[in-house]
């Protein structure tokens, strides 16, 4: 089913930007998703993953090779050059000079669009940003402070600890659940200055707790709560996102639904200071796959950056108390292309180490992922893309062909 060949064509090919590191994990999630009678306890998991490598499928996607840590490297080594495995002068030199600011990018306050009589006037803000970016800032977002700041400390503190702590949770052989980075396929392979835990949330026995840390004490409880939150967050966004698109009721309670009981996943990303920030990159540029990702920033360090429609790397400020939307791929085809999943990237620097918490929303299997039926029936367009199940969405996913440059979403296209 799976080919080592594809994968390491798949990384390496910078031209495509694609979601570099959530089509494995669905990949090993949908292999996860089949099994029956798993449960969220450690003995559950354990057996699951017995029962995996018993037949075989685990090895079949044991394509992740170990890396050092790069917050490891840098803290025991110092080094004031990139090392030649991370120069990644190739793709980070043409586009930096690119960079612009980030004003114009859109900010949508939940608050105004929960209240009718400013409703109006924030759907058509919501319909810009995402037609225009597909990726805004939302304020009054409703999260307890208290909520965000848990979970923020926890996966502060979680990269804190010392390396042979963090690897009690580490990536095991086969799956990139649990703390790592990225897939990594190839010895010759350029690499992200980036380490990172990645942790299913939802559904709740979709959970490695075998992987979830024990330290710092709080970080299962702040993950629980959090991701909670973050459910019950895509939900609204979801909806509100179909009211911009035009949808309504029997459908956008469906959209809503599917999402609430959908699949949820958290990649927490340490990005420690580079000593040469213009030649290694934090994250490559790729869109989600997801449904929809709410990304948390952990700290003031800018980072995140967005591609805009000309083609302009746009930095994310970090805004306290804000967190920021963005359309996957089952948005764009769900909007007929209406609304993009744009292309993001992290970047590096010099000073400080930058800590993001990335959530990937998918909906659940009830929904199909193609293009909105209300949506079609409103305009009287035809579909671009098919219609398909989720599972055919992520088979779709990592069977393509990667002899060319066509990004992922264009493969759906009829
Ligand atoms: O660290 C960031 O700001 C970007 C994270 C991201 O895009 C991802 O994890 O998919
Ligand atoms: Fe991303």
């Amino acid at each position: 089913m799976m080919n080592q060949h594809m994968c390491s064509l798949q990384y390496i090919d910078q031209s495509l930007t694609i979601l570099i590191f959530g089509w494995p994990i669905s990949i090993a999630w949908s292999i996860q998703e089949v099994r029956k009678g798993g449960n969220q306890t450690v003995e559950g998991t354990q057996k699951r993953r017995k029962m995996e490598e018993e037949e075989g499928e685990v090895a079949n996607l044991n394509w992740t090779l170990p890396v050092p840590s790069v917050q490891e490297l840098v803290r025991q080594q110092r080094p004031d050059a990139v090392p030649p495995r991370y120069l990644r002068d190739d793709m980070v030199m043409g586009d930096r000079r690119h960079q612009e600011s980030s004003l114009g990018l859109p900010c949508i306050d939940l608050g105004k669009l929960m209240d009718p009589p400013s409703r109006s006037a924030e759907l058509r803000n919501l319909h810009s940003a995402c037609h225009q970016w597909g990726l805004f800032l939302l304020v009054n977002h409703g999260v307890s402070d208290e909520g965000m700041r848990m979970m923020k400390e926890n996966v502060q503190g979680f990269f804190e600890l010392p390396y042979c702590e963090k690897q009690k949770s580490a990536q095991r052989p086969g799956s990139l659940e649990g703390y790592g980075q990225a897939f990594v396929t190839s010895h010759d392979q350029k690499l992200e200055w980036n380490d990172m835990i990645f942790l299913r949330c939802f559904p709740p026995d979709a959970r490695s707790l075998e992987l979830w840390p024990q330290n710092p004490p709080e970080f299962r409880m702040a993950l629980e709560k959090y991701s909670e939150y973050m459910r019950k967050l895509v939900v609204a966004v979801v909806k509100y996102i179909g009211m911009a698109l035009g949808i309504h009721q029997g459908e956008l309670d469906l959209q809503m639904r599917s999402f609430g009981e959908g699949k949820c996943e958290v990649r927490m990303n340490y990005y420690p200071a580079c000593p040469e920030p213009e030649r290694a990159i934090g994250l490559s540029p790729h869109a989600d796959i997801s449904g929809i990702t709410l990304l948390t920033e952990c700290g003031n360090i800018p980072g995140l950056q967005v591609l805009s429609k000309d083609n302009r790397w746009v930095t994310v400020p970090p805004v306290p108390g804000s967190i920021v939307v963005n359309l996957g791929q089952i948005m764009e085809v769900y909007s007929n292309g209406t609304y993009r999943a744009p292309d993001h990237r992290a970047v590096v620097n010099e000073e400080k180490e930058r800590v993001s918490i990335a959530t990937f929303f998918y909906p659940g299997s009830s929904l199909l992922v193609g293009p909105s039926p209300q949506l079609l029936a409103a305009t009287g367009l035809p579909p671009i893309y098919r219609t398909l199940s989720d599972s055919e969405y992520m088979q779709c996913f990592f069977n393509r062909k990667l002899d060319n440059a066509v990004p992922f979403i264009d493969t759906l296209k009829l």
